[in-house]
Parts: structure tokens; sequence; C-alpha cells
């Protein structure tokens, strides 16, 4: 309407206010007298300003902005991407800065300003008479003199809800404002009746699946406490845990506070809300489910059958419409607080509900469900982009498939960019939010992305309000309620800090024998920072005193060799290095270690001894003898140095005389790292715990062999608190090994479910193929056995898996074993998710070689009878075959410390230098194992070696 009037400045810099124009224009303000110089100064100083659109080269010559009152940029600070815009104008804040009701706080002056100009508006655009016009004007003037207000005709709001609509900044579906229908309830005057229109509207802008774009308006002092029509409650759980959409948290809250409730037993993550309705703010809102012909609702479906089960599996749904309850509408000066808007959605509404982190979160059970990775690992592979396409192309197949109204983002978009273009050949610009419009998928790929655009603020408009329940004087009344008198304020506190110092001294003593386990990370993008955090929170339930830190941030070097458990998780950046946090420890372990990094000689980084010998020989093999430890590698096999630091972490560790308590992990985050990652988590605490069973353990439990404690099942558990030093290597303490020999060899009883590594299925090999090589066929070795293994066999005659010592060998011609083996699992049952983890047996070609390498000196029959060393298997394997055969590993070569400690019963010290050196780890041991020597081998090799079979034994099991 002041199109022309008003002399417009073109900055030529940002179009909103800047921060000293912005404080001109408020002294101005504060003087003016004149209401009218008031929102002429308001205007943004603009002339004409080019809007460019970068994807179709167009540009748009944009007037400014006429009239409106921009009030989100504030000084020299841009607003834009504000959630709530500040709804109210300057004049309608306290001192406090608390949002008044404005329309108590309109001036008369200021409504009668606000009634001309949307009157003007009216008459121009409706093209009213001049004589119905001027006659418009005097009532309303004689209204406002009377009343301080004044009543808008039913056609006034219609197109006053049309024109808010039309002028909504954040709205991408604007094409359509003409068609608007208005429903005008002002007259009701009961909750009921309330409810009763609301079921109406439904019906009416529901039709039937072709939604309509309605305004249902009550009287300007009713309330809608419903957010929309439609909304799934959200429970807070005892657990601390949330049922439904967390959107709803508050809304659910006041509903129960008002007596709505669900039995929990009966609670879903599906359950919609009642409709809340307030006739007026002094009188008490009631609610009322809706009838269930109006619970539109629509359950999700794919046209890919892949999504489509999974989809279904999760029960996927969304309402049908949007009925958006909480926005205001200002017309003339006059504010519409209770107006239920219907429209239609576009799709990424309903996708970002579901997808939301904040909302249903449905990604990652999507995901788990497609056997997808979704961590921020799998970042590289899109899969949370592709599923939440997926999930929009769900949202827009089922609503067409029902034939219920939808619009796409890109529909919607080019949409809006005929609406916008329209807008500026008919009133100059509009009024547009480029943060809010540029739908939240594939941006870039939506034309609203590459248009430029001004926002601001033109009346009539949509503005937020605050939620009803907030300021509703009964629950202020029942929070005061709450709240006690200052001597029971006093009782209490002195009852709860005296209750709080016992439970805390109960607490500190109890955390004081508890044994601190240092999670350290070292992470770039905050991937193997998240995996730490999991295993701290995992820790902190099983019980155990965990801390997150920083790599960089542990004082290694300041222990004091006081023990410790660090568990370390880290990725690798750079040419194979240390992330940021954990750069200060790789230049550490450089500096003591004397590992240099050879880039050179393959495509892996191999870590290896410089070559000075003297440099070698300084390194302190014990620095890290107080500490056990382990190590998980994040990194991706697209680079070539794969986990490179996770490597040199693990390596120096051992070579520093750390005792690794779990085996080291590598996780690539081109395959399934998080898999990798929580098959670590899980082996790693299984170790802990069974080195230290309680959570309270006392230190002295940390200090006691495991060798003397209940043995337990996993080899691992010997690493955690043995002391291996490297220059005075230790033998085990054994146990002493005794035989009965009133029993013959006993078969091990069959185990029963539920299966583990400890308790394993003994399964019937049907099929075991050579899959390498020139002769792909059943291997020679058991082709034999082939013949007569039957899926038959009865339980008692199954067969473990026989694997050659050649198995794991990469022998001299680089010749690796790839074998298809196929099990019989008939009679085994498993689920989704269970693993298999093969326990091969030791050949018995490689059993007796290990017996005679070792000179046997009781007779063969005692390999037969049960003996002590039972123990250390739980009593699963009796005898010392069994246990040869199936509990020690005989094949892979022996490890740098247990190396080092077979060096003791080397007769031959020449052996034993060799078997030393060769135990600092290294060069000249990366050397050694290159052709995989078996123990046999080894003991072979090194001739001199007295060492009793049950001691070997032993060892081994230090691996
Ligand atoms: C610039 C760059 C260099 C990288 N270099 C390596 C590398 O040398 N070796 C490796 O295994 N991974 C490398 N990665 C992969 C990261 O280690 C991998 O993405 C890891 O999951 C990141 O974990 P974070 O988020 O905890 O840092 C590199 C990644 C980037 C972006």
């Amino acid at each position: 309407m002041h199109n022309g009037e008003v002399v417009l400045h073109n900055s030529g810099k940002c179009p909103f206010i800047s921060g000293q124009e912005f404080s001109a224009v408020n002294d101005s303000l504060s003087s003016a007298g004149n209401a009218d110089e008031n929102r002429l100064l308001w205007t943004p100083e603009i002339e004409r300003v080019q809007l460019q659109n970068y994807q179709t080269g167009e540009s748009i010559s944009v007037t400014g902005p006429l009239p409106n009152i921009y009030q989100d940029c504030r000084h020299q600070v841009c607003t834009s991407t504000f959630m709530s815009l500040p709804a109210h104008s300057h004049q309608n804040k306290s001192k406090s800065g608390h949002v008044m009701d404005e329309l108590e706080s309109y001036s008369v002056t200021n409504i009668r300003k606000e009634a001309y100009d949307y009157l003007q508006i009216f008459h121009k655009d409706k093209n009213t008479s001049e004589v119905d016009y001027k006659k418009r004007l005097e009532q309303v003037e004689l209204e406002i003199e009377h009343t301080r207000s004044y009543v808008h005709t039913t056609d006034e709001i219609e197109y006053g809800g049309q024109l808010a609509w039309r002028n909504a900044s954040r709205c991408i579906n604007r094409l359509f404002w003409r068609d608007l229908k208005i429903i005008d309830r002002r007259d009701v005057k009961t909750n009921h009746d309330m409810f009763k229109e609301i079921c109406n509207h439904i019906r009416f802008a529901y039709n039937k699946g072709t939604l309509q774009s309605s305004i249902l308006v009550f009287s300007s002092r009713a309330r809608m406490w419903s957010t929309q029509y439609l909304r799934y409650a959200c429970y807070e759980q005892l657990n601390g845990t949330l049922l439904g959409d967390p959107a709803n948290r508050h809304l659910t809250k006041a509903a129960m506070q008002l007596g709505w409730n669900k039995p929990e037993t009966e609670r879903t993550q599906w359950d919609l809300l009642p409709i809340i309705v307030q006739i007026d703010p002094n009188e008490p809102p009631s609610w009322y489910e809706l009838p269930q012909d109006l619970r539109l609702e629509i359950f999700l479906s794919h046209p890919d059958p892949k999504y489509d089960a999974a989809i279904k599996k999760l029960g996927l749904r969304w309402v049908v419409q949007p009925y958006v309850c909480d926005k205001a509408i200002e017309i003339g000066g006059i504010f519409y607080r209770c107006v239920p808007f219907s429209g239609w959605f576009m799709e990424t509404e309903i996708g970002r509900n579901l997808c939301d982190i904040q909302r249903y979160n449905i990604i990652p059970k999507l995901a788990a469900l497609l056997n997808l990775d979704v961590t921020t690992a799998a970042n590289s592979q899109l899969n949370v982009d592709r599923l939440y396409v997926e999930i929009n192309a769900a949202v827009l197949y089922s609503f067409q498939k029902a034939q219920i109204t939808i619009v796409d983002h890109h529909t919607a978009a080019a949409g809006f960019i005929k609406f916008m273009k329209q807008e500026v050949i008919l009133r100059g610009n509009t009024p547009a939010d480029w943060v809010w419009l540029v739908p939240p998928i594939s941006g870039g790929m939506s034309s609203l992305f590459h248009q430029e655009m001004l926002n601001y603020v033109v009346k009539p408009r949509v503005l937020d309000q605050r939620d009803p329940w907030t300021y509703y004087a009964p629950f202020l009344k029942h929070k005061r309620n709450l709240t006690l008198s200052t001597e029971n304020k006093r009782r209490r506190r002195w009852l709860l800090v005296r209750a709080a110092c016992v439970i805390i001294g109960f607490a500190l003593s109890a955390m004081k024998r508890r044994i601190s386990i240092h999670v350290l990370y070292a992470s770039a993008s905050g991937t193997a920072q998240s995996y730490a955090e999991q295993m701290v929170k995992r820790l902190k339930i099983t019980g155990y005193n965990a801390i997150l830190m920083e790599l960089d941030s542990y004082p290694f070097e300041q222990t004091n060799n006081t023990r410790a458990i660090i568990f370390i998780i880290t990725s690798t950046f750079g040419q194979g290095n240390a992330p940021e946090g954990g750069q200060k420890v790789e230049q550490w372990l450089h500096n003591v270690t004397n590992i240099g990094m050879n880039n050179s000689t393959s495509n892996m980084k191999r870590i290896s001894l410089q070559n000075n010998p003297n440099q070698s020989s300084e390194i302190n093999k014990s620095s890290l003898n107080w500490c056990s430890y382990a190590v998980c590698a994040i990194g991706s096999s697209a680079y070539p140095f794969f986990c490179g630091f996770g490597k040199l972490v693990d390596t120096s560790f051992q070579l520093l005389g750390a005792h690794r308590l779990a085996p080291f992990a590598t996780c690539d985050a081109l395959n399934q790292q998080y898999k990798s990652y929580n098959e670590w988590e899980e082996n790693t605490v299984i170790a802990l715990k069974s080195a230290y069973p309680h959570a309270c353990s006392r230190k002295e439990d940390i200090r006691r062999s495991p060798l003397d404690r209940a043995p337990s099942l996993r080899r691992e558990v010997s690493y955690v608190e043995q002391q291996v030093n490297l220059t005075k290597p230790l033998r085990p303490t054994s146990i002493p090994l005794t035989f009965n020999t009133n029993d013959s060899e006993t078969i091990p009883s069959e185990p029963v479910g539920p299966f583990t590594k400890e308790n394993s299925y003994l399964a019937t090999v049907l099929q075991n193929i050579e899959l390498t090589g020139s002769d792909n066929n059943i291997n020679d070795f058991d082709r034999q056995d082939q013949q007569t293994s039957s899926t038959t066999d009865s339980i008692q005659s199954k067969r473990k898996v026989t694997i050659p010592s050649s198995f794991n060998n990469v022998s001299n011609d680089g010749y690796r074993s790839v074998r298809l083996i196929v099990l019989d699992t008939t009679d085994l049952n498993y689920y989704p998710g269970d693993h298999v983890c093969i326990l091969p047996e030791n050949t018995l070609a490689n059993v007796n070689g290990v017996i005679a390498a070792c000179g046997w000196q009781l007779g063969n029959k005692l390999l037969i009878v049960p003996c002590s060393l039972s123990s250390y298997t739980n009593g699963k394997y009796q005898t010392l075959r069994q246990i040869l055969t199936n509990f020690v590993d005989l094949t892979t070569p022996l490890r740098p410390h247990t190396l080092n400690t077979i060096a003791t019963y080397a007769k031959d010290t020449n052996e034993q230098r060799q078997l030393m050196e060769l135990g600092k780890g290294g060069q000249r041991y990366t050397d050694w194992i290159v052709n995989s020597p078996t123990v046999k081998e080894t003991l072979e090799m090194f001739r001199s070696i007295q060492i009793p079979l049950e001691e070997l034994i032993q060892v081994r099991f230090l691996l």
C-alpha cells in the first residue's frame, strides 16, 4: 500500500539494518511522536536489490520490502537460523525481556494504525467501493474508541488469513494462498463446542484424501493446547528413556496433568494425544479423545520389498494431514490465538519427523534391519543419506497409493519459485527465509538452494506464541505449592545432606577399592571417540570405574609405575600417523622405542627398528610393565597405511613390556567397522572380567598372579599381571602336573546350549574344500574323513573341524589356503546376529611332534588320563592329549614375550641369545614369523630347549 510513497536508500551491503542504523532507528523511534514515522523508520533502507538465481542465471530486481518491520537482525548479528523468531515487536517486551500478551499491550493508537493499514489493503485488493470503505473506517473508528478494539467481518478475516499465509516467509507452499478457506467460529462459547467444531474441521479439511487448506477461527481469547490435532504422545519412562515422539514431551506432560493417561502396559510410541482446548484463559481446559474415524494415520510401505519389509517391521506411520494449532495470526492489529490451520505435507516433513535424531531417530533401527553401517565411520558410504531418501520415498509412495494429497520437495520448490516470481511482479517481492525453505534433503538439487532471497516481516502475519500450559495459573500454583516452607526446607536439606554423606561415605570407600580403567582415545573426526565413550558407558554399567581421556592427556611418563589398565581406541590420519590428541604419544613412542616409519618398503606401513643397533639397545623394555592394555585401531583400508598408528601403539607397548590384556584389533571404515569394534569391545570386556571378576576388586586381587586364582577359561587372562620382563624373562608359575590314573580317557561330555567360545558346539564337517591353488578339490588330508562323515552322525560321533598346520601358513612361495568348510548345524538353534567362531583342532601329527620335541618322559598312557591341567579348561578337556588337541594353539607362531620365556629353557647360550633377540619383537621377529613356524617347528629349530610338556602348555597360554 505504501508502494511509491517511500524513498529507499540502497545501502549496497546487507539489506537488513546494520548495528549503527539500528540504534539510530531506535533513537528516532523513542523520540518520534508519530506512529506513521515509526513505521517508516523501521523499514529496511533498500531501494532496489538484484536477487540472483545461480542455477538459471536469472536475476530478479526486487523493490524494498514494503511496508514491514524486520526484527530478526540484532546489532551486527544475523539471527536467520533462529528456530523461533521473536514473535513480538519491540513494544511488547517488558524490561525483563519477558514476552507480554500483545493483544493487551497494543496501544489504541497502534491498533487504529494497524486497522487502517489492513482495511486499506482489503479495500484495494477486494475492489470495494469508496463509500463502503469510508463507512467501514468510520465504524471501526467508533468501535476502537469505545472498546479499544474492533471486530473483523468474516471476509476480512478470510482475506487476512490468506495474506498471513502469503507473507509467511518460512512456508514453501504459498503458491496456493488464495485457496485457503476460513471456517469462522468466533461465536463458539464452550470447550465442548470447540471440540465439536474441530471434528467438523477435520472432516472438511480431509475431504476424502483431497486435502483442503483451511483455517478454523475461534475467538481471540480461545486457546488450543494441542500443538497439532494429531500428535503422538511421548512418555518419560522410569529408565530415563522416552517412548513416542520427543517433540511432544511437554504437551504429553501437560495432558497428563489434566488427567489424560494410558496404562503403562498399553503405551506405544504411536499413541495419539487427545485434543486439548480452552475457550478462555480464565477457564479450565478440557481434553477429548478423537473418534476412531478421525484418527487419520497412514502406515508406510515401500515399492522395493527389501525396504518395505524393514519399514513394516518398524511399524512406521504418520498422520495424514498437518493441522497446526500453535501459531497465532495478526490481522489489522488483532491477534487470533486459536486458528488451527490445515494444509498438506511435503514428504520431507514426515521424513524429518521419523529420522531426526531428536525425534523418532529411525535410521539406526532401519540400518540394523538392513544390515547397513550408519555409524560415523561409514559416512563415506552415504548409508545414512541412502536410507533417508528411502524413507522419503516410502512416504511419497504410501500417500500416493492411498490417494492422499502430498507434495515432494522438488515440486514444492518449483512452485515456490513460481510464486516468488508472481509476487515480484505484483508486489515487488515476497519475504522468504532461505534457511527454512531449502528442503532438508539433497539441498543442492533443489532450485531454492540457488535462489537468493530476502527475509523480512510483512503484515498480516503468522507468528509464534507461548504454549498455553506454560502460563496456566493452576499449573503454576501447583508448582508453588510444591515449594516448602523455609523451616521445612532447612530440615529437609539437613536430612538430605546427612543421607548424602552416608551414601557418599559408602560409595567413596567402595570406589577407593575399585580398579580404574582408563579408556584413552585419539580421534580426528569423532569416530574413535564415540567408540571410547561407548566403552566407558559399558564399563560403568558393568561396575568398573572407567575414565575417559584423550590419549595425549594420559601421563605415561609420570605414573610411578602404579599399576594401570588402559584401553586405547585410536584412529589413523595423514600418512599412517596419529590424529590430533595422539600426536604427543606418537612422538613419545618414537623416542622411547626408536621405532621408525618405513613407508617405502611396502604398501603397508611397516614398523621397524631403526638400523642403528646402539639406539635399539637403549629401549627400556620395562618402562610400561606396570600397564595392562588393549588397543583397538580405527582406520580405513582405503589408505596405504591401514591403522598405522594403532599398530604402532600396540607394537610399542609390547616392546616396552606392557601386558596385552586382550587381542589387538583393526576396524575398517570400509568393512563394517562398528562390527569389528563391537567384537573387540566384547573380547576386551570378557578378558577384563576374567582378570578382574569383581567390579570392586581390591588392588591385592590385581597383584595376585592369575595362575594362582581359580583358573579361567580365557587365555588372555594370563596376560594380565604376568611380569614379562624382557631382560630377565620369567617362567610361569606352574600348576604341578598330576594324573588321576584311576580314570581312563574320558570323552568330553557333549555341551548343551547356549553355545559360546567356552562352551563350544561340536559340529560335523560336511565339506572341506580348498578354494585356492590349482587343485581346488577336497584336500587330501580330509578326503577320507569326508567320506566317512555324514549328516546323520549321532551327536557323540560328531567330529570337530580338523585343519592342517599349513592352513595358516604363508609358505615360501606365498601360498595361502582359503577353504570352504560346511558344518552340519541341524540341531543348533541360532538367531540373526549370532556369529560363529571356528575353533580348529591341532592335527595328531602336530600334537605328537610337540610331545616328542619336549622329550616326554612319563609314557604315552598318561596322555589319556585326567590331569590337573584340565582346570585351565574349566574341566572341559580332561587329558593332556585333549588339551593339546583342542585347547592349546600349537599352530600359530610364538609371540615375542613367549619366546623370551622359552629362552630360559634353552641350554645352548647361543640359542638362548637368539631367542631373546626374537623376544624383543622388531624387524628380526617380523622376518622370523614370515614362515609361520609352529610350536613344534620352533622346538625343532632350537633343539637345546628343554621344556617340560606341562610348562610348555602353560607358556603357550601366555599367547
Ligand atoms: C585425510 C585422511 C587421512 C587418513 N589416513 C588414514 C591412514 O593413513 N590409515 C588409515 O587406516 N585410515 C586413514 N584415514 C581414515 C580414518 O582413520 C577413518 O576415517 C577413521 O574412521 C576416522 O576416525 P576418527 O573419526 O576417530 O578420527 C584417513 C582419513 C582421512 C580423512
